[in-house]
C-alpha cells in the first residue's frame, strides 16, 4: 500500500466515522445525546492537555479551528455554521503550512494573535460592524452565487488544494489530519446539521488528534529521529521476548571520525540515513535497529538466523558500493564508506544482552582485521572465528 494511503486511511476512517453516526443520530438513545457536550468537552480537554504534555503548538490552532464554529453557533443562534467555518479553516490552513515550534511561546502567541484579528474581523460582520450587502447582493454569473460566497468557495477550495498538496508531498500524519479536520469543517459547512450531529463529528475529530499525539509520542520514543529506525529502546524491548534460536548483529560505519571530520557533520549525517535505509532496504529476514551514533543492530529470530551471515554480507556490499555526493574544497565528488559487521547467535542460557556483548567482541575483531568485514561469533562463548571479507 503507498505510504500515502497508509496515513490518509485512519484519519479518514475516523471522518466516516462520525459523519456516518451523526447521520445515525435518531437511533442514539435521548439520554446518550445529552452527553455529548459533556464527551466533547472533556475529549478536547484531554487534546489539550496532550498538546501542551507533548509541547505541541499547532495543536491549539487545530483545537480553535474545530471548536470555533460550535461555539459560535452558540453563542449567535441566528446564524448558520458557514458564518464561522471560513476563520476555522484558516486556522487550519496555518496549522497546516508552519512548522512545529512548541507550546507556549512567542511563536504560538504570534499566531493566536493573527486568528484573534480573524475572529474580531468574523466578528464585526456578525454584528454587522462592517457590511458587506453590495457583495451579497450582486451575483457572479456561472456559479449564480453572491459575490461574497463565491469567495467563501474560492478560500475553501484554496484552503483544502493546498493543505491536500502538502498531505500528498510530505506524506506525514500531522497533514493528512490536517486535511480530514478540514474536510469535516467542509461537511459541516455544507450538510444541514443540527447541533448534535456537528458535536458528535467533533468528537470523532477530538479523538482524531487525540490518536494522532498518541501515535507521535510512540514515534517519538521508539523510532529513531534522524534514520527513522526502530531506537535502542524498541530493541531493549524487543529483547524481553526472544524465542529460543535468534542472532545479533552490530553494524558499525568504519572510520566515520574521519568522514565527519572531512566533509562535516551534515554529510556524516546523510551518511547513516544512506546506510539506514540499505539496511532496511536490504534485510529482508532481520529487523534492523539504530543502536546508537554509527552503530546499528539487526536481530535475527527463529530459522531466519540461518539467512543472517549471506544477507548480512550482501549488505556489506551493497553499502561498499553505494556512491556519496559530497562538496569538498568547493568542489564535488563521489565517495564511499564502509561498513564492519560482528554477527553472533543467541538462544540457550544467554540474555539478548550478553549475545549482543559477544556481536560486539566480533566487531571488534572485524575492525582489527582491518575494517569492511563481517566476523562470526561461535555459539555459546567460542572466540571469534570466522572471517569474511
Ligand atoms: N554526523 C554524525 N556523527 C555522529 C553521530 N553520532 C555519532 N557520530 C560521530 O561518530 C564518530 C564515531 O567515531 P569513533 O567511535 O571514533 O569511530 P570511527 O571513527 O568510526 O572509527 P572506527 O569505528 O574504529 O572505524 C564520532 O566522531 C561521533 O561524533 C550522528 O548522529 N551524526
Amino acid at each position: 500500500m503507498p505510504d500515502v494511503i497508509k496515513v490518509l486511511l485512519l484519519p479518514f476512517v475516523f471522518l466516516l466515522i462520525g459523519v456516518l453516526a451523526s447521520a445515525q443520530m435518531n437511533i442514539i438513545p435521548p439520554v446518550w445525546q445529552q452527553t455529548l457536550p459533556v464527551v466533547l468537552l472533556s475529549t478536547f480537554l484531554v487534546l489539550f492537555g496532550l498538546a501542551w504534555r507533548f509541547n505541541k503548538g499547532r495543536l491549539i490552532l487545530v483545537v480553535f479551528a474545530l471548536c470555533y464554529p460550535l461555539l459560535m453557533v452558540k453563542q449567535f443562534p441566528n446564524h448558520s455554521i458557514s458564518d464561522f467555518v471560513t476563520v476555522s479553516l484558516i486556522a487550519l490552513f496555518i496549522a497546516g503550512l508552519v512548522s512545529e515550534k512548541g507550546f507556549a511561546n512567542r511563536f504560538s502567541f504570534n499566531r493566536l494573535l493573527f486568528i484573534g484579528m480573524l475572529v474580531l474581523w468574523n466578528m464585526a460582520e456578525i454584528r454587522e460592524w462592517v457590511s458587506f450587502d453590495k457583495l451579497d447582493q450582486m451575483d457572479v454569473p456561472i456559479v449564480e452565487k453572491s459575490i461574497r460566497s463565491s469567495l467563501l468557495m474560492v478560500i475553501e477550495v484554496v484552503v483544502l488544494g493546498v493543505i491536500c498538496t502538502r498531505a500528498i508531498l510530505q506524506n506525514d500524519r500531522f497533514s493528512a489530519s490536517v486535511l480530514v479536520s478540514a474536510v469535516a469543517l467542509i461537511v459541516m459547512h455544507y450538510l444541514p446539521l443540527d447541533v448534535n450531529q456537528i458535536q458528535l463529528i467533533l468528537v470523532t475529530q477530538g479523538a482524531l488528534w487525540c490518536w494522532f499525539l498518541l501515535v507521535e509520542s510512540h514515534r517519538m520514543a521508539y523510532r529513531d529521529e534522524l534514520t527513522g529506525l526502530p531506537s535502542r529502546r524498541s530493541l531493549n524491548e524487543d529483547f524481553m521476548a526472544l524465542p529460543k534460536s535468534y542472532a545479533i548483529a552490530m553494524v558499525d560505519v568504519d572510520h566515520f571520525k574521519k568522514f565527519n571530520d572531512t566533509y562535516g557533520h551534515d554529510m556524516g549525517d546523510e551518511v547513516l540515513r544512506r546506510v539506514s535505509s540499505i539496511l532496511a532496504d536490504e534485510c529482508h529476514y532481520g529487523s534492523v535497529y539504530r543502536y546508537g551514533g554509527e552503530e546499528f543492530t539487526v536481530l535475527y529470530r527463529g530459522k531466519k538466523v540461518e539467512k543472517a551471515e549471506e544477507e548480512l554480507d550482501h549488505i556489506r556490499s551493497w553499502i561498499e558500493d553505494e556512491q556519496i555526493e559530497v562538496v569538498h574544497r568547493d568542489s564535488k565528488k563521489r565517495v564511499s564508506v564502509t561498513a564492519s559487521f560482528g554477527l553472533a547467535l543467541g538462544g540457550g542460557q544467554d540474555e539478548g544482552y550478553e549475545t549482543l556483548k559477544k556481536a560486539d567482541e566480533s566487531l571488534y575483531q572485524a575492525k582489527k582485521k582491518g575494517r569492511n568485514r563481517l566476523v562470526v561469533y561461535g555459539k555459546r562463548g567460542k572466540s571469534a572465528t570466522k572471517e569474511k571479507t
